[in-house]
């Protein structure tokens, strides 16, 4: 709803009410056009401040009545009816004006904002564009290059910059709706007609064509598929080219079309998964609600290779003190120089300031006994972690945190040395650490509330879309990459390229296929992980058959070539040199697949792009599937979040167990069972019990799965 108050100076005050973001529901709607109407019919009332309640203006359209019926008075006319307003409205914005906020404030005559205000059009993030004139307002304010950029990116900017664009007539340190209120007072009388955006000529480049034929381009490379960045675009194109009522069709054309596609539905399921997994829950009935986390005020990494390095600048940016922890003193020497760097550059592409932090180096795993949290960070192998707990254990008191940063690794072993099990969890950074947005929290079987609210907090502080997972081999992002991989080296042995593969993924929308994947974060990664398995190795059978199913040595055998990927110029590909980036593909791989199908009597057949992706995509669901039905995430939220802020899962397709549902989860299954009775020795490709009982049950929408889940249930750590 909407309040109206009369403020003296003859002031009408409008205040948005719906927390906790005031969004633009049915209601709050109805509310502005009643207030509006009531101040306009009041011959005492000369100006109008709309505000928000809470120190919050708007956050937007409500995303969740998408889902519905659009009930209600519709915004465009909305805000149309307010920009025709014959008596100056000045929105007051505090906190956030987003989206359908912002648009609200564009059809009011001027804009006073709080410094602390973020604003923007964030609607292409949800697949949708700004559908309520937004694209047709924004560029005639500020012109037409920079409100391409905030309109197909969506980013949010400080008052300052949208001061600086014109977007904002004043900023504040003080109360915005005071100041407003003194404001609108001052210039009520004076005329509208230039304040009035829909009137106004759209300034632009002398080429706009060119302009927008550039920026279709980018935007077009940079989304993999998207389409709302590019229908914003072409609305920005009727802003520059039509006269406005034109541009307003376009917009709401382009709009229709967006709003029913699956790229909206999945895009705003991916809004509410991130939200979803930060209320995480545990079997005992400990969650987020009511388990209280430690606040870390100094903490220590062990080992300073790539990911320790990341994680002592992600810990940094927070503002902590991080005792910075390696026993090699070549590579603490090399750390202590490339941390400090790489906190001053990740501090700048944030703009802070100064980098917060203080860190201190060391060789002595001594220097961490007075910290409250430590994470280890030493390479990924048991003994080597189980000697640094042991040492972790007799160093730190008994009540400091104790975290791994183990890819996969069993948390409970990792405890049972400990002095405190429930004190400890993992704690699953992705390269870079100090950049990529996702963490696992792997929650062990006698880890406390405390240990895992502690995680999640700290996660948060630092930037992350923590999620709370089971301890299980690879716990939930890279158990599900395993059979992902496995099946793109089947692919390879039985025809595919190394290309046909990754093109298949990429047009899919994934930034990178595995193989160009796999030679970035370097082959022996993968194989010292399968080594540590007893996958390969010396001693090893070297047959395609191991541990009892089948296993293609392909990856290992292109590792023990010397191959190792990008960083020594040959891997999958051939760059130009150790360190290049742009992959060529490699006539020595093709005349190894080709010696290596014959060594073993395969012979190569053609394999369409749709059988690679069902093969890769739906052996990596059917292990989501087990891993929901395991409770080793807590629902298909959980590893969707995962696998789009971990693995590049293109968002607008929502995240692997969303992507089932919009494929359908009867077609999945079948072609799941096609595939499984064509490759009986591969038995992660026999459907899943979870994905059998769905399709039995009807195939509910994802939103309805936990009822089956919590039904179908083999263990419970989530
Ligand atoms: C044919 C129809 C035509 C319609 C015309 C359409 C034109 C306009 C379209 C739009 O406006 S689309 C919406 C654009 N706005 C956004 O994208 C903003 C989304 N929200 C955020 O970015 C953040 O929530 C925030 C506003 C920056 C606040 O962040 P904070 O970290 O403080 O809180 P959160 O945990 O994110 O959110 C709290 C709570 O509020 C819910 N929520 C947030 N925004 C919306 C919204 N616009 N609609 C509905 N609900 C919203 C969020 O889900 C959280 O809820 P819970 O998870 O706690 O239940």
């Amino acid at each position: 709803m909407a309040t109206y108050s009369r403020l003296p100076g003859s002031v009408a005050l409008i205040t948005l009410q719906n927390p906790p973001v005031n969004a633009l529901s049915a209601a709050v709607r109805q509310g502005i056009v009643d207030t509006v109407q009531r101040a306009l019919k009041d011959p005492k009332v000369t100006s109008v401040v709309i505000c928000g309640q809470n120190g919050r203006f708007c956050g937007g359209a409500d995303i969740r009545e998408f889902a519905g019926p659009m009930l209600g008075p519709p915004l465009v006319p909305m805000i149309h009816a307010i920009e025709a307003v014959d008596k100056p409205v000045v929105a007051a914005i505090e906190g956030v004006a987003l989206g359908g906020g912002l648009e609200l404030a564009l059809g009011c005559h001027y804009r006073i904002a709080h410094s602390k205000a973020l604003l923007g059009l964030p609607e292409v993030t949800l697949g949708l564009l700004p559908a309520a004139g937004g694209t047709q307002r924004l560029p005639r304010l500020i012109g037409l290059t920079a409100a391409l950029d905030l309109i197909t990116t969506g980013r949010h900017i400080s008052a300052a910059e949208a001061l600086k664009l014109g977007i904002l007539d004043q900023v504040t340190d003080s109360n915005a709706v005071d100041l407003a209120v003194d404001f609108v007072r001052s210039v009520a009388g004076q005329p509208l007609d230039s304040r009035r955006l829909s009137t106004l000529a759209c300034p632009c480049p002398p080429d706009v064509d060119s302009l927008l034929d550039k920026v279709m381009a980018q935007v077009r490379q940079r989304s993999r598929g998207a389409l709302a960045p590019v229908a914003c675009v072409q609305a920005l194109r009727a802003a520059a080219t039509l006269p406005y009522t034109q541009g307003m069709e376009k917009e709401r054309d382009l709009m229709a079309t967006l709003f029913n596609s699956g790229q909206a539905r999945a895009l705003q399921y991916a809004f509410f998964s991130q939200r979803v997994v930060g209320k995480w829950s545990l079997p005992s009935g400990a969650n987020w609600n009511n388990s209280t986390g430690r606040t870390i005020s100094k903490a220590a990494v062990i080992g300073l290779g790539t990911m320790g390095r990341g994680i002592v600048v992600a810990l940094a940016l927070t503002g902590m003190s991080v005792v910075a922890v390696e026993t090699q003193e070549k590579q603490l020497a090399e750390a202590s120089q490339a941390v400090p760097a790489m906190l001053q550059r990740e501090a700048g592409r944030r703009s802070l300031a100064t980098p917060p932090g203080v860190i201190t180096f060391s060789s002595n795993l001594q220097d961490v006994s007075e910290v409250e949290l430590v994470i280890e960070a030493v390479f990924e192998n048991m003994a080597l972690k189980l000697q640094v707990f042991r040492h972790l254990a007799s160093v730190c008191g008994p009540g400091t945190l104790l975290c791994s940063n183990t890819s996969g690794l069993d948390m409970d072993q990792l405890a049972a040395v400990t002095k405190s099990p429930a004190l400890v969890v993992g704690m699953h950074f992705f390269a870079p650490a100090h950049v990529m947005k996702l963490l696992e929290v792997v929650c062990g079987p006698r880890s406390s509330p405390e240990a895992v609210a502690t995680a999640m907090q700290l996660g948060k502080r630092m930037g992350k879309v923590s999620v709370a997972v089971g301890n299980c081999p690879g716990f939930v992002g890279n158990r599900m990459l395993k059979p992902y991989l496995e099946q793109a080296n089947f692919l390879l042995e039985e025809g595919a390229t190394p290309q046909q593969v990754d093109e298949a993924l990429e047009e899919f929308g994934f930034p990178m296929g595995v193989f160009r994947m796999s030679d970035l974060s370097g082959l022996d990664v993968g194989w010292r992980i399968r080594k540590e398995a007893g996958l390969t190795g010396p001693g090893v059978e070297p047959s395609r058959t191991r541990q009892g199913r089948r296993y293609s040595p392909l990856p290992d055998q292109v590792c023990e070539a010397g191959r190792l990927g990008q960083k020594t110029g040959r891997g999958w590909y051939q760059y130009d040199g150790p360190g290049g980036r742009v992959a060529r593909s490699d006539p020595w791989v093709h005349i190894f697949l080709e010696a290596y199908r014959a060594q073993h009597g395969l012979v190569a057949r053609s394999i369409a792009p749709e059988e690679i992706l069902e093969r890769c995509l739906y052996a990596l669901i059917n292990e989501g599937f087990n891993i929901l039905q395991e409770a080793m995430a807590a629902g298909p939220e959980h590893i969707d979040a995962i696998y789009v802020f971990g693995y590049g899962w293109p968002r607008h397709r929502g995240g692997p167990m969303f992507h089932a549902g919009q494929v359908g989860l009867g077609r999945v299954l079948e072609r799941l069972e096609h595939h499984h009775h064509n490759h009986p020795d591969v038995p992660h490709l026999e459907p899943s019990t979870l994905l059998r009982r769905l399709v039995a049950g009807g195939s509910p929408p994802v939103q309805k799965w936990r009822e089956f889940i919590n039904k179908d249930r083999v263990h419970s750590q989530l």
